[in-house]
């Protein structure tokens, strides 16, 4: 097991205990920063997320206190490039698992991300997460944008299992209208009862198992464009099964919940 020292203001080493958690195969190294002790780093993030030199995740978030006394803790999200981003879906629900796992919270969680307050049930195997109201679907011709806490560009294509993901993506988020901010890109096929999703991640830079606001983007963008109509939406993704619920008037979706298995997988102790 690797061991990674951080250097105190003394420049004394001091080891880190860290976790790692998956929910549908998108996986996070999880920190218990609640004394501090863990400075943002991007190069030293970057370096643990990476699958050869590191621990390997797609990402990494701190667990804090937050100074919202309502909450029982605050999320800190870093992708695996090492900078810091936008909410995670998957990524909260593991946090709150990993808060259960700490004796933080019990049934129920509240907990400030970047995108503001969200509320959590807990199951024995499931975690659900309340997500953040969406007040727009923008149409881009016969794609989709919308903002579940982070930006999701929506591509409805036929045999989603055939595509390169990757490639076909990383053309999305780089070209000209995301070129400054990028956005995530998720591909989906909706077959009968059921949306198959694959997804390109900003900040991974390639495809994942799947991303909690990209399929919660892609139960709305699909209910909107009346591809998909019966609740709650089940989602298939290559790490696993989700479904995401929520009230709709016109344009407005609110109380979204996304749902599904979250689970510790590894404790360690980072050394470098
Ligand atoms: N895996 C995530 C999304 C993480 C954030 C994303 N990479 C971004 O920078 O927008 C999820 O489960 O939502």
């Amino acid at each position: 097991m690797k061991i990674v020292y951080l250097r105190t203001f003394y420049n004394e080493k001091m080891t880190v205990k860290f976790y790692k958690y998956q929910g549908t195969g998108n996986d996070f190294i999880m920190i218990d920063n609640r004394e501090g002790f863990f400075k943002n780093n991007t190069k030293l993030v970057n370096r643990l997320c990476d699958r050869k030199f590191g621990i390997g995740a797609d990402g990494l978030i701190l667990l804090e206190n937050s100074e919202d006394p309502e909450d029982d803790f605050k999320m800190v999200y870093f992708n695996s490039d090492g900078n810091q981003s936008t909410m995670c879906g998957n990524g909260g629900r593991c946090l709150v698992r990993f808060a259960e796992f700490l004796k933080i919270v019990d049934k129920t969680a509240i907990f400030t991300a970047i995108d503001g307050k969200h509320h959590a049930k807990i199951e024995a195997d499931k975690i659900h997460l309340q997500m953040q109201d969406v007040v727009e679907v923008k149409e881009l011709g016969t794609d989709y944008f919308l903002d579940t806490g982070s930006p999701h560009h929506i591509v409805f294509t036929p045999e989603v299992h055939q595509l390169d993901v990757k490639k076909e993506g990383a053309a999305i988020r780089y070209n000209d209208v995301y070129k400054t901010e990028g956005t995530n890109v998720n591909f989906v096929e909706p077959q009968e009862g059921v949306l198959q999703v694959r997804t390109y991640e900003r900040g991974v830079e390639d495809e994942t198992l799947s991303c909690g606001t990209g399929v919660t983007a892609v139960a709305i963008a699909s209910t909107y464009a009346k591809k998909y109509n019966t609740l709650p939406v089940k989602i298939e993704t290559p790490g696993g099964n989700l479904e995401i619920s929520f009230k709709q008037k016109g344009n407005q979706f609110t109380d979204v919940w996304l749902s599904g298995p979250a689970e510790q997988v590894f404790e360690g102790t980072i050394l470098c």
